[in-house]
């Protein structure tokens, strides 16, 4: 607060604002690398040299020589910090544990927030391995330019590397969450997404929640959507049906792995939020509101006059003639097309886990939850109906393999072209992906209860480009759905891409849905979807596609080809 970086939101207790340089908002995914000595091991042998999307390989001379341009004396004249920290409640065994060092006091105190940080660390770990976390602003005292906001940063330099053989993270130039928290993104998907690999379980990013129906009967499901695709609010929605209750467990990252019963068990590793503030309001996700009362950090979002945090969608829950501060800095008023929009879409909150009034019992449980289904899903405006079921395991993993979505303002890519994002990953993964997606196959064993999987698309659009499903909390009817299908019920039927809801068997009492435009399967549109899809996987993944994995895509193709 000294310092100016942060400044006191006087509206609720213990509660931050923290405007950063506005070169520094969002994860930088061409600058987010992954060491090996082996190329192959990070990427895949894609066609004719393609680019790889799928990680991006750096070869430890480059590393090296990246990090001796940046890393001498990059903190000189600064305060070093040492952050202990544990993935998973202390000192169990599920759990893992990373140092980071770092020279920035906003990375401190989110790390406190974010994951468990403690002195008991030390006696936990004793002299057992550690994941290594460097990361620096890259900013060295004295500093002979205007720093914007207090927010020290080099954009220009910006590097995020993974070296997933040493355990390690190196992190240069930035101070935007998902760049600098190390534990998150870095540690708990790229390098933790590897060590499962080798040691046979999964780290994905998903939600973990639980739904239980009138019934009282509980089942537990974990989703991957990508980033500001709608994790965070499935994770802590407010059933809209009478008599259902949701639970959250997380809502960004699992740890899964099945127990010796053969049942998957999921964990979040983490231990606060940090969500997406525009679009969050008392309607959509009161559950995150309650969860922002206190304790939080606000980072690029507005301010009223009266000392409380604004941002778009939360026009009906101020005055409307209240002086706004936008997170440039400018003067705003509810409604004016000036200096609109008053946060960056990509404005972020970080909060206590505990705060969240509707945390899972079970969700610091060692042990972790049973998961009873995977649901994939993206920001698709066009052809993809509101749910789709896999037919088994196999082509589940195809399902996931598909997944593409609308980009958003959570990494550097402009405007809304649809980009594949396979399992929600693309940005986090930290080995190859043939081997990624061989090891998820992999996962199907004799006696194991493999979950049912599922795709969602929340974001089907009519030709007025309203959305055709009204989403949040009405979400609970497909969930319910789902129950309903792990149950067995007959309430499915097959078609070329998927099982989906008998007409009429998801439950839409109370609103004005038009079933046949939110479920529909244009023939056209699938098929040249999926002739994409085999483009892309033929050139990012190539040689490296698992066997299995080309059958169902040859099986599927087949089936969208003869469609009428
Ligand atoms: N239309 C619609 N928007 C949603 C839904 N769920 C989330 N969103 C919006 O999508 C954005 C990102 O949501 P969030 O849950 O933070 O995504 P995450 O980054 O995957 O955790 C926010 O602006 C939400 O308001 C939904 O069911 N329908
Ligand atoms: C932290 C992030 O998470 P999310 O998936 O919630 O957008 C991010 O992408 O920067
Ligand atoms: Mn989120």
């Amino acid at each position: 607060m000294e310092r100016g970086t942060l400044h006191k939101l006087t509206k609720y207790p213990n509660t931050y604002i923290c405007r950063t340089d506005p070169r520094d908002v969002a994860r930088v995914e061409s600058r987010t690398v992954v060491c090996s000595v082996d190329r192959y091991a990070t990427e895949c042998h894609t066609k004719d040299g393609a680019a790889s999307q799928l990680a991006h390989w750096i070869s430890p001379e480059n590393m090296d020589a990246a990090m001796q341009e940046r890393f001498p004396g990059c903190m000189a004249g600064r305060m070093m910090y040492v952050i202990p920290f544990s993935m998973g409640p202390i000192g169990s065994p599920l759990s893992k544990i990373g140092v980071e060092l770092t020279d920035s006091n906003y990375v401190v105190l989110c790390m406190r927030l974010m994951t468990r940080v403690s002195h008991d660390i030390w006696r936990v770990l004793g002299n057992n391995e550690f994941v290594r976390c460097l990361h620096s602003v890259g900013c060295p005292r004295p500093v002979n330019y205007r720093v914007v906001n207090h927010w020290s940063c080099n954009p220009e330099k910006v590097i995020i590397a993974h070296m997933p053989d040493d355990r390690m993270v190196v992190s240069y130039g930035s101070g935007y969450g998902g760049n600098s928290l190390l534990g998150k993104k870095c540690f708990a998907l790229r390098i933790a997404g590897r060590i499962a690999y080798d040691e046979g379980w999964m780290a994905e990013h998903m939600l973990i929640m639980s739904v239980t129906n009138p019934k009282g009967v509980e089942k537990f499901f974990v989703a991957a959507f990508p980033s500001a695709c709608g994790k965070t609010n499935l994770a802590m929605i407010q059933p809209t049906l009478p008599g259902y209750t949701v639970r959250c467990v997380g809502d960004d990252i699992a740890w899964m792995r099945f127990n010796k019963d053969g049942q998957l068990m999921a964990i979040n590793p983490e231990n606060g939020f940090f969500g997406v503030a525009p679009g969050t309001n008392h309607q959509t996700n009161p559950n995150a509101m309650a969860a922002l009362q206190r304790d939080c950090i606000l980072t690029n979002v507005a301010e009223t006059a009266d000392g409380g945090y604004f941002w778009e969608g939360l026009e009906d829950e101020v005055d409307k003639d209240i002086p706004i501060t936008t997170w440039l800095g400018k003067p705003y008023k509810i409604g004016s097309k000036e200096n609109y929009p008053s946060s960056h879409p990509n404005s972020r909150f970080t909060a206590p886990a505990k705060n969240c009034p509707i945390m899972h019992p079970k969700w610091e449980d060692p042990a972790g939850v049973p998961i009873s289904g995977i649901i994939f899903g993206g920001r698709r405006p066009e052809g993809v109906p509101l749910v789709i079921e896999a037919e088994d395991w196999k082509h589940g993993v195809f399902l996931g393999a598909q997944v593409k979505s609308e980009a958003t303002a959570a990494a550097e890519f402009k405007g809304k072209q649809i980009m594949h994002d396979p399992m929600a990953m693309r940005p986090f993964l930290g080995y190859n992906f043939g081997k990624y997606l061989q090891h998820w196959l992999d996962m199907e064993k004799p006696g194991r209860k493999m979950p049912k999987i599922f795709h969602v698309n929340w974001f089907r659009k009519d030709q007025n480009e309203k959305f055709l499903w009204p989403g949040f909390g009405e979400n609970i009817r497909v969930l319910d759905w789902m129950m309903r299908r792990v149950d067995g019920e007959d309430i499915a039927e097959p078609t070329a891409v998927g099982l989906v809801p008998k007409e009429g068997s998801i439950n839409t009492d109370g609103l004005n849905i038009n079933w046949k435009e939110l479920f529909s399967i244009p023939p056209d549109y699938w098929k040249s979807d999926i002739h994409e899809t085999r483009r892309y996987l033929e050139e990012q993944v190539g040689d490296d596609i698992p066997p299995v994995l080309r059958s169902e895509l040859d099986r599927v193709e087949a089936r969208v080809d003869a469609m009428k």
